[in-house]
């Protein structure tokens, strides 16, 4: 006997799941003061349950399970907390979850007390392997159990008058269930309960644990649906992740017709943990759809509940990791930086945002493109550009770009790690601006209109250079001509001057010009650049000649 093998398909016939389209958002249950609770090293103390209630609030959650009050006093302490200081917002439902036990629906019950309206919920497993070898019931036992267990319930609501008490039940290890007995024991749970006219008692259909690929929840979301004799049902999902699916089974039985899901932030929850609601909201919403719920705080909200937790998420989780709006390889960078600066003229062409190499704007959920970009020895010229640029309002010429992608790929290669936009910066000051220990050192300029021609500009310079001063003066026919000619009086290699850009920082009158030149030794063809800035354009060329020149003679 082989230890793995197929698993067996559903049998249903005619599916509809795969032709349709999500056009509308489930409605959302957060797990995580349960389920994600009871899955942490260290749960969570009454305080920090406090904190992390209040974020679920704030993110727009209408439904909060919030533990488990028999099982603890933690979780009893927190219900009547929540109920006796009036938290829980008027819209907000709570829920508990209890065994099908009625010993601990008592104590369930009693935490309720006052509470305007909850949903309790329990549950019992269903599948053969639970049902058999950990309960030890037989069908006709896991019946009786829900009939008690509902049987409890209805008597202590009654005894608590001025609440309003609903009904969610899940058939534990739904995905491991014969279909057709889950469908029995849910119709018989809502039997037992007896629901008002303008009712729906909540079935939970979980993967307890992920033993399915997504496209067999989704065929059993469909047909238990075809074969669920109630309609006074809200069907919902509850997906754990142990083969790494649940947001893709999630989202196939979303397609497949169901109205609620269950699951948590980070997918915290039991071994591999609960469906990510984080990452399937924004999959929603990606496409298109107004789920009521408010990740644009996304960045604060993981800081949050990781320190709650003790358990950040990791670098790749998607959205929320700190490398996946960032992009280190070259020509994904070159991508990012040309289309970002286009980014509303794409827009208009395509129709929706689109953009290389990410498929939502990081803007959206808190992140800034200044971290997009990041730099190690995989990085081109149009992601050093991009930092440039993003950083220092510096746009780089081409012919700088290739120039200076060499040398921070040089410097990444030396360092063999990642390279900080500081230490892009520093490698870019002593390439082009500041030298060091500089040969020349430009005291003062001073260019000045000849007199007799009006085509002719002066230039006066002074100077150090190998630690004397010099002053010289010459003419050209432009302030910068005319500062080389000056500048070519001293005694250094001659040079031509190949290629001249200027550009600004900042677009109000205190803008700052920004000079890029490149110089050519004409002894050896050597080429040297050199960046200089000044609020004077003639001043930002001249210190950009003097950069330059300094490398010529270095
Ligand atoms: C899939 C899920 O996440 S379900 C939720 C799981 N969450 C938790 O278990 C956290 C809180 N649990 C607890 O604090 C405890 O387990 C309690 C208070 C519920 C029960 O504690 P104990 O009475 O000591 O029982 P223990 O946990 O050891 O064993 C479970 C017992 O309940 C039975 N049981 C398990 N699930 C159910 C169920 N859904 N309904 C009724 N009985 C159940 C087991 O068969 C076992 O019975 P046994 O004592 O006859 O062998
Ligand atoms: C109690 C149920 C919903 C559960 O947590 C599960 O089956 O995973």
């Amino acid at each position: 006997m082989k230890k793995y093998s197929p698993i067996p398909e559903i049998g249903i016939q005619n599916r509809t799941w795969p032709d349709t389209q999500i056009t509308q958002s489930p409605t959302w249950c957060a797990v995580d003061l349960r389920d994600g609770n009871q899955a942490l090293p260290d749960p969570l103390t009454l305080e920090q349950k406090k904190i992390y209630f209040d974020i679920l609030v704030k993110i727009g959650f209408k439904e909060i399970e919030i533990g488990f009050p028999s099982a603890s006093k933690d979780d009893y302490d927190f219900c009547r907390h929540l109920i006796d200081n009036k938290v829980i917002p008027d819209d907000v439902m709570i829920s508990v979850l209890v065994p099908a036990r009625p010993d601990l629906v008592v104590k369930t019950m009693d935490a309720l007390r006052d509470v305007p309206k909850a949903t309790v919920h329990f549950y019992v497993a269903t599948s053969d392997l639970h049902r058999e070898h950990v309960l030890g019931k037989s069908h006709q036992e896991v019946f009786e159990m829900c009939t008690a267990t509902v049987q409890s319930i209805k008597e202590e609501a009654s005894k608590l008058k001025e609440s309003t008490f609903y009904l969610e039940f899940s058939p534990e290890e739904f995905t491991d269930t014969d279909l057709d007995f889950a469908v029995e024991v849910c119709d018989h749970v809502i039997e037992q309960w007896q629901p008002a006219a303008d009712e729906k008692v909540i079935l939970n259909l979980p993967a307890t644990v992920e033993r399915r690929p997504p496209t067999h929840y989704a065929d059993m979301i469909e047909l238990f649906q075809r074969k669920l004799k109630s309609e006074q049902a809200i069907i919902s999902l509850h997906a754990h992740n142990d083969m790494g699916c649940a947001v893709a089974s999630t989202q196939l039985a979303i397609q497949a017709g169901a109205h609620r899901v269950e699951g948590t932030l980070f997918g915290q929850g039991e071994r591999s943990g609960n469906v990510d609601l984080i990452t399937l909201v924004l999959n929603l919403q990606y496409l298109g759809i107004d789920t009521g719920l408010d990740f644009s705080d996304l960045m604060n909200i993981t800081e949050q509940i990781s320190e709650l937790t003790n358990m950040p998420p990791h670098e790749r989780h998607p959205y929320v990791g700190s490398l996946v709006f960032s992009a280190f390889s070259g020509s994904h960078q070159d991508a990012i930086h040309k289309s970002t600066l286009r980014k509303d003229e794409l827009m208009e062409t395509f129709g929706r945002w689109k953009i290389p190499y990410l498929h939502i704007d990081p803007a959206d959920v808190g992140r800034e493109f200044e971290n997009l970009i990041r730099i190690n020895s995989q990085s081109g010229k149009g992601g050093i550009a991009h930092i440039i640029e993003k950083e220092h309002n510096i746009k780089l010429p081409r012919f700088v770009q290739v120039d200076f992608a060499k040398r921070v790929q040089a410097y990444a290669e030396e360092v063999s790690r990642e390279v900080s936009t500081q230490e892009v910066w520093k490698v870019f000051e002593e390439a082009y601006i500041a030298p060091k220990n500089p040969k020349l050192v430009l005291n003062n300029y001073w260019p000045y209109p000849d007199e007799d021609q009006s085509e002719i500009v002066n230039a006066k310079i002074e100077v150090e250079f190998k630690g004397e001063t010099f002053t010289h003066e010459a003419t050209g026919n432009g302030p910068i001509s005319a500062f080389v000619a000056a500048l070519k009086k001293l005694d250094i290699p001659d040079f031509v001057l190949e290629h001249f850009g200027e550009d600004s920082i900042g677009d109000s009158a205190q803008a700052e010009a920004v000079s890029s030149i490149s110089v050519k030794n004409s002894d050896n063809g050597s080429v040297h650049i050199g960046f200089g800035y000044h609020s004077n354009i003639n001043h930002a060329a001249a210190r950009a000649i003097i950069a330059a020149v300094n490398k010529l003679i270095g």
